[in-house]
Parts: C-alpha cells; sequence; structure tokens
C-alpha cells in the first residue's frame, strides 16, 4: 500500500502545542518502515493519524491529508479503515478485552460485521500464521508477556489489512521473546507483502529488516529514507545502535566500522578482559530476604527466594517472561502475602502493610497508569508529598526538570506520551526519597537519553545510600546502572552474578548475542556463561 502524507499539522484538543508540524511522508508500498525519536516526539500521534483514530476518536484540530492507496483516510469509516491498516498498541494488556484468545479476535471482526464463517476462518488463519494454534482457546490471564503480545498481532493481522502498525512491539519482552515477535512481523511483511510500521525508540533491534527509517524530533519528521541513505546521513538516532557495544568497543579499540549496514564487525583476540574492581563501599545489608514463597491460586510464582542486597547497591533482575520477577517485587512492596522473611535494615517487615512500608520503600509498577489519579502532572507530585506530610515542596520542580518533564508541570498526565508517563511514575516514587527502591522496568519506552539520565540517578542515588532492585530485559541499561545481576527462572534466583564482569564482555559479537539471550533464559548459569565466553576468546 502506498501511504502519502501531507502537510499533516495537529493539535490535541485543549492544546496549543503541535503535536504534528507540517509532516510530508512517503511510504512505498510493501515497504517495512521503523519511526524512531525521543520520548514525546509524535511518533504515536503519527500511527492515529495514519490509522484515522486521529481526528475520528480523539478530536482536535488537523491539517493536511493522509491517503492511503490513494483513498482519504479522514474520510473513511471504520470498517474501510481497518481493512487497510490495523494498529498494535503499547500495551497488549490495553488492546485486549476478552478472556479467551479466540474470543478476543473474533471481537474486533464482529465490530465490522464480518458473517461467522468468515470469523473463523480469519481466527484460525491468523493464529495460524503467528504459529499460536496451540493458545486457540487459552485464558489470556494466563499468558506471558510475548504470547500476550503474539495474540494481539493475530488480532490485528485478522483484520487482513494492507499495513499494520506496531507501537513498542518487544519493549517488554525478554531478549528470546522478542525474537520471535521479530520474525513473526518480518514474516508478515515479506510473505503477506504487508506494509509494517514499526515505532521503536531504538533502533538496533529493527535496523537490519527495514526499507526505511523514519526519524522524528519535536513533532517534526527529522529524516526519512532508505536504511542506507540514514547510514550516510550521520544520524544521531544511529548512535543508537548498539550504543554500549560502540562505547565499550572504541575503548578498547576492537571496532571496525560498518561498510554495509549489516553488522558492525568486533575481533576479539587479543584483548584482555580486565576485572574492575571498584572499591567496597557497601558494607552492611539494606535487604534481607529469606525463603520467600508466593503462591497464586493455582500457581507458585515464587518458589523459596533468598539473597541479600546491601546499602547502596543496584541489583538487576533478569530473566524471561513469566519467571516471577514482578511477582517478588510486589511480595517485597507488601502488594501481595507470601511466606517467609523480609528484613529492611535489620527490621524484620513481614507484618508491616504497604502503606507503612511505602515509607522506606519506593515502588515503580509495569504500569505507569497505575499513578495517575490528579489533573497536573504538577499536582499528581504534591499530592504524594502531602500524602506523606512532606512540607518542602522545591523538590518537585528539581525531580521535574530532571527528568525533563518540567514543560509538562500544567499537563493532565492522562495526556501524556508513553515515555513521559513512565517518568512522571518515576518522579513520583523518587521524590518520598525512599531507602530502597523497587523498579519494575524503569525503562520502557523511555529514549536513549532519558534512559541515560535514568542511570545516573540511579548511580547518584546508589552513592547516597540507596539500594535498588530493579527488573528490566534491557541488558546494556542494566550493565550501566547494576553492581550484580540476579538471574530468575521459573520462581527461583538460580544465578548471582558481579555486573562488572558481565560489563567487560557481554555484548560482542553475535556468537555472544547467542550466549547472552541462552543465559538470560537460564538455560545455563552465570559461571557457565562465562566460561562460553572464555571459550569464545
Ligand atoms: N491525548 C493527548 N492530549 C494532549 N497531548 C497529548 C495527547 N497524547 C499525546 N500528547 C502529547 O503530544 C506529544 C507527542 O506524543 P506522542 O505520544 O505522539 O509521542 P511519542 O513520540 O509516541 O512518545 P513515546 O515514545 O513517549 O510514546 C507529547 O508531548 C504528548 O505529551
Ligand atoms: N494474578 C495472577 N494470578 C495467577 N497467576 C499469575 C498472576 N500474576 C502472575 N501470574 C503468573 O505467575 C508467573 C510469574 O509472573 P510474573 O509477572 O511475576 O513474571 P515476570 O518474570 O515478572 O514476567 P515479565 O517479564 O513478563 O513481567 C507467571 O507464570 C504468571 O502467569
Amino acid at each position: 500500500m502506498q501511504i502519502k502524507i501531507s502537510n499533516l499539522n495537529y493539535y490535541y484538543p485543549n492544546s496549543n502545542r503541535k503535536a504534528l508540524d507540517n509532516i510530508n511522508l512517503n511510504i512505498d508500498d510493501g515497504e517495512f518502515v521503523l519511526v524512531v525519536g525521543y520520548s514525546g516526539s509524535g511518533k504515536s500521534t503519527l500511527a492515529k493519524c495514519i490509522t484515522g483514530a486521529i481526528p475520528n476518536f480523539y478530536g482536535g484540530k488537523i491539517g493536511g491529508q493522509v491517503f492511503l492507496d490513494g483513498e482519504d483516510v479522514f474520510k473513511l469509516n471504520q470498517k474501510n479503515r481497518s481493512s487497510l491498516v490495523t494498529m498494535v498498541f503499547q500495551d497488549p494488556e490495553k488492546q485486549i478485552l476478552m478472556n479467551k484468545v479466540y474470543r478476543e479476535i473474533a471481537f474486533g471482526l464482529e465490530n465490522i460485521a464480518l458473517d461467522e464463517g468468515t470469523i473463523k476462518k480469519r481466527i484460525w488463519e491468523s493464529l495460524e500464521f503467528c504459529g499460536i494454534t496451540d493458545l486457540y482457546d487459552r485464558d489470556i490471564s494466563t499468558l506471558s508477556g510475548g504470547q500476550k503480545q503474539k495474540v494481539a498481532i493475530a488480532s490485528a493481522l485478522s483484520f487482513m489489512p494492507k499495513c499494520i502498525i506496531l507501537d513498542e512491539p518487544t519493549s517488554q519482552l525478554d531478549p528470546i521473546s522478542a525474537d520471535e515477535v521479530l520474525n513473526i512481523v518480518r514474516k508478515i511483511n515479506r510473505e503477506l507483502m504487508i506494509n509494517v510500521i514499526v515505532i521503536e525508540q531504538r533502533v538496533s533491534r529493527w535496523f537490519d529488516h527495514i526499507d526505511r527509517l523514519v526519524v522524528m524530533n519535536d513533532g517534526k519528521i527529522e529524516f526519512s529514507g532508505k536504511k542506507e541513505e540514514a547510514y550516510l546521513s550521520n544520524l544521531n538516532a544511529i548512535e543508537d545502535l548498539i550504543p554500549s557495544r560502540l562505547k565499550l568497543a572504541k575503548k578498547i579499540g576492537i571496532i571496525e566500522y560498518p561498510k554495509d549496514s549489516r553488522s558492525i564487525k568486533i575481533g576479539l583476540k587479543n584483548i584482555e578482559f580486565k576485572k574492575i574492581t571498584r572499591e567496597e563501599k557497601k558494607e552492611s545489608n539494606m535487604l534481607e530476604v529469606k525463603d520467600v514463597k508466593v503462591k497464586y491460586e493455582s500457581k507458585t510464582a515464587v518458589k523459596g527466594v533468598s539473597f541479600n542486597l546491601k546499602k547502596g547497591e543496584v541489583a538487576a533482575l533478569i530473566g524471561a517472561n513469566g519467571a516471577g520477577k514482578s511477582t517478588l517485587l510486589k511480595a517485597i512492596m507488601g502488594l501481595l502475602d507470601y511466606k517467609g522473611t523480609i528484613i529492611l535494615e535489620g527490621e524484620k517487615i513481614d507484618r508491616l502493610k504497604v502503606k507503612e512500608r511505602a515509607k522506606y520503600i519506593g515502588y515503580l509498577s509495569q504500569n505507569p497508569n497505575d499513578y495517575i489519579t490528579k489533573d497536573t502532572v504538577y499536582e499528581e507530585l504534591l499530592f504524594t508529598l502531602n500524602n506523606f506530610n512532606i512540607q518542602d515542596k522545591s523538590i518537585i520542580d528539581e525531580i521535574l526538570k530532571k527528568l525533563d518533564l518540567y514543560k509538562h508541570k500544567d499537563k493532565n498526565p492522562r495526556d501524556l506520551s508513553g515515555g513521559e508517563k513512565q517518568r512522571l511514575a518515576l518522579a513520583n516514587t523518587l521524590i518520598l526519597k525512599p531507602k530502597l527502591l523497587l523498579l519494575d522496568e524503569p525503562t520502557r519506552g523511555i529514549d536513549v537519553n532519558i534512559k541515560s539520565e535514568i542511570s545516573k540517578i540511579i548511580r547518584d542515588l546508589s552513592r547516597d545510600g540507596v539500594s535498588i532492585l530493579l527488573i528490566t530485559h534491557d541488558m546494556e541499561f542494566a550493565t550501566d546502572c547494576a553492581d550484580k545481576f540476579m538471574l530468575m527462572f521459573d520462581g527461583e534466583i538460580v544465578d548471582i552474578g558481579d555486573s562488572r564482569v558481565l560489563e567487560d564482555c557481554i555484548f560482542y559479537t553475535t556468537e555472544i548475542n547467542k550466549l547472552t539471550r541462552e543465559f538470560i533464559s537460564g538455560v545455563f548459569t552465570f559461571n557457565q556463561f562465562l566460561n562460553a565466553l572464555e571459550g569464545n576468546r
């Protein structure tokens, strides 16, 4: 399908800031497009214009045109729009409305009034194409993050559109599930010749597979061109291609710059990997977790976990989707009942309820919408301070500036972009200056600049003696700020390793990436991983 966007300008209702500023963009038939750009740059807004959700659903002031194969999308009805383009949203949870997989897919198709026979056929075909026919009558609540994402994609595919737009399709997934989703998306593009538009913060995962790169900045298109042109034009966005690899590789002089766009070749010969010993400032324990078990109705999700976290220590909890990471964090926060003992600064806290724990422990959940209750960003933080009787309000501006949210101070939090909401949730956690911070995927939907800012904040907090336990699938971020890794597999912590060693060796060559993936998914332990790396040097 050809997509032609001309002179597109857009203001959200009650906003005097242009969310899209004179967009002109042409996308060719069958192209695989990656749209990148900083958080709040307008990526999702552009996508909503292509689907016609803006202005049909969102309202606001719009100028310019979007043509899909010559049809003016703003003038089409929903049925016709969805036969041209469908979208998979940032958070598959939000998109999923029904409890069973087949009901979910049927629901969308019933809405456009297809007959029963066609609906059945479409459900089956789309599940089969995505390789998930076995999920047909599964309860959606029992699916892993990766499986939910595949269901959302199958659902988008069942409309048999000419274009599918995916907003951050892999940012919540562990590397193996992310690869599976990537393969499905590629297959949709290659075999069905459907245009695919992927919106992401990071270029690296998709770059090899795309035809066109679009870079957005402040509501404008900063760049649109074939991938090869993107390389030649020295874009900042390309810097994001494996930034830590570049940084480290430059440092130890093993990088060979890419001659073609497919690979960055890195030689590993003659390199001495040093084990750096950083000063040991962390003596006493902040957190002691002893034999903690958490059971849901039908399933034990955490099976007797024990570990310590010293004062000022930063630990990254990694592992596949469904390993039990979020459940463990919720138990420490007191949000779930558990067996076992949790000790904070030498005191047992098992009897403390969430509100009491919240005086000492900051918790950031996976869903930034959990934190939104007030009408402005400022009031949201003020409310938190008042709730805990904190008189000094100057910290609000300080933290808003630090997280680049100051300009949105008076905005309704519901109108923030995905990454902005996530930062607001983080601000809400940091503002209470907790002793222990529990962060469930703090960099989800957050661009590279803000990510390095968050990593800096984490290191600053650690220097002040705050201990941090964070869940992440982003290994680069984790190596940037964590002191140790804890690998969780099927409800247990199967290994704990020093991240400084990892930091020195985790990134290089595809072979090692493969090992890393196997390591993360629990195929082998930390020591086996290091041994395997040894063998590769
Ligand atoms: N419903 C809304 N009402 C008012 N402003 C909005 C609304 N949705 C988004 N915005 C604003 O429009 C701008 C662009 O948002 P958009 O969601 O398109 O960004 P994005 O590039 O997709 O960001 P992210 O990567 O963080 O998801 C942001 O400044 C955001 O605050
Ligand atoms: N409310 C619940 N009721 C029943 N089972 C649940 C519930 N929440 C989670 N589970 C199950 O417990 C297991 C652990 O889930 P958890 O969310 O802790 O995993 P995770 O490691 O955080 O995964 P992800 O990386 O996808 O966030 C999974 O099998 C999940 O399906």
